[in-house]
């Protein structure tokens, strides 16, 4: 049994999981995506370069990734913290900030929005997507990685003594690259060491939670401690979404508030709209899988914050639950996807 055993570790150190309150399980605060930097459509390259405005801002939430200047929230703090107090104001407690190596992780940053707002912050060690691993990172060993891993978590990242309170969001694409294998090993064999929470990026493709799964099991991991994120635009067939939930991990939908008329990185895909995230959670409640269900924004570009006329990180403790309540999904269900299954995950066995 470790020292955080029955503990939640925020950037401030552990604390007792029953003062977590509500809690977004994915959130980003501070990052940077220049790694999934997309071209415009034929004619619209003199936007690439424009700042985000009132102009402009219905374009840059169409083309979220062809502006640069939006793929920065790393220069947002003062907006971020606004939020952050609004978001405890409106009932909020946690932010589970999931921004790992690869996309700028700025643990520092975390501490001092954590210290100058009061919500807990947890940040996540690890990996992002294999574009963003570095030469030295596709060359480590399985035992490297999980040395790092561990080591973000029991005594800091990136050069401090900030600890990380979950592994992830682990990146992976599809198909599952080599390096990216073995970064999912690694936070396997992390996470039986250290009993810790591991959230999952998996890729574009029904059958990347799946392989996932098959390969954190393989390598021993514990699935009743592991989220698969993204779940919104990953699964969209009933069957298929009942046969994932079946294995046991938690399920998240995590895109609240992503408006998204053509979907770049899969465009055969139609990004779902709030009502029909709300549809697929209601289903899942009425299927009976309301223990594993957690929801979320996953904020990670400049427009999703209210500052440039987006949602913020609010949205779903004032728009989402109070709709989802009109649905037919019961108080009890919205309390366990924003209280009590985001606390049973965090706490370390
Ligand atoms: C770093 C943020 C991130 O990876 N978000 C997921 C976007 S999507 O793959 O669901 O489109």
């Amino acid at each position: 049994m470790s020292a955080l055993s029955g503990k939640v570790q925020t950037v401030l150190g552990p604390i007792d999981p029953i003062l977590l309150g509500r809690t977004l399980t994915h959130e980003h605060l501070t990052m940077t995506f220049d790694l999934c930097y997309h071209p415009p459509p034929p004619d619209q390259e003199a936007l690439i370069h424009q700042p985000i405005e009132m102009k402009n801002r219905f374009w840059v939430q169409l083309n979220p990734y062809s502006c640069k200047d939006n793929l920065h929230l790393n220069q947002e703090t003062e907006a971020v913290k606004e939020e952050l107090l609004h978001f405890k104001k409106a009932g909020g407690g946690t932010i589970v900030e999931n921004t790992t190596t690869g996309i700028d992780r700025d643990v520092k940053t975390l501490k001092k929005l954590s210290q100058e707002t009061g919500v807990n912050i947890i940040s996540g060690a690890g990996f992002y997507v294999d574009a963003s691993h570095s030469k030295e990172t596709r060359s480590m060993s399985v035992e490297k990685l999980t040395g790092i891993i561990t080591d973000e978590i029991l005594h800091g990242a990136d050069g401090t003594d900030i600890k990380c309170g979950v592994i992830g969001e682990i990146g992976t694409s599809w198909p599952i690259t080599d390096s990216e294998k073995k970064v999912l090993q690694a936070t396997a064999y992390a996470q039986t060491q250290l009993g810790c929470p591991v959230i999952i990026h998996p890729g574009r493709h029904e059958l990347a939670p799946f392989e996932v799964v098959r390969i954190l099991q393989e390598a021993g991991g514990d699935l009743s401690k592991t989220v698969m994120s993204h779940m919104d635009r990953t699964i969209f067939e009933k069957e298929k979404l009942l046969e994932f939930a079946k294995l046991g991990s938690y399920v998240e939908y995590d895109l609240f508030g992503t408006e998204m008329l053509n979907y770049y990185f899969r465009p055969d895909v139609d990004m779902p709209c709030d009502n029909e995230r709300i549809q697929s959670v209601r289903f899942l409640v009425d299927e009976g899988y309301e223990d594993q269900l957690l929801i979320a924004h996953d904020v990670h570009t400049k427009n999703r914050l209210t500052k440039y006329g987006g949602h913020g990180y609010s949205y779903i403790l004032e728009y989402i639950v109070p709709k989802m309540l009109t649905r037919g999904i019961s108080q009890s269900a919205v309390d366990k996807m924003l209280i009590k299954n985001p606390k049973k995950w965090l706490t370390f066995k």
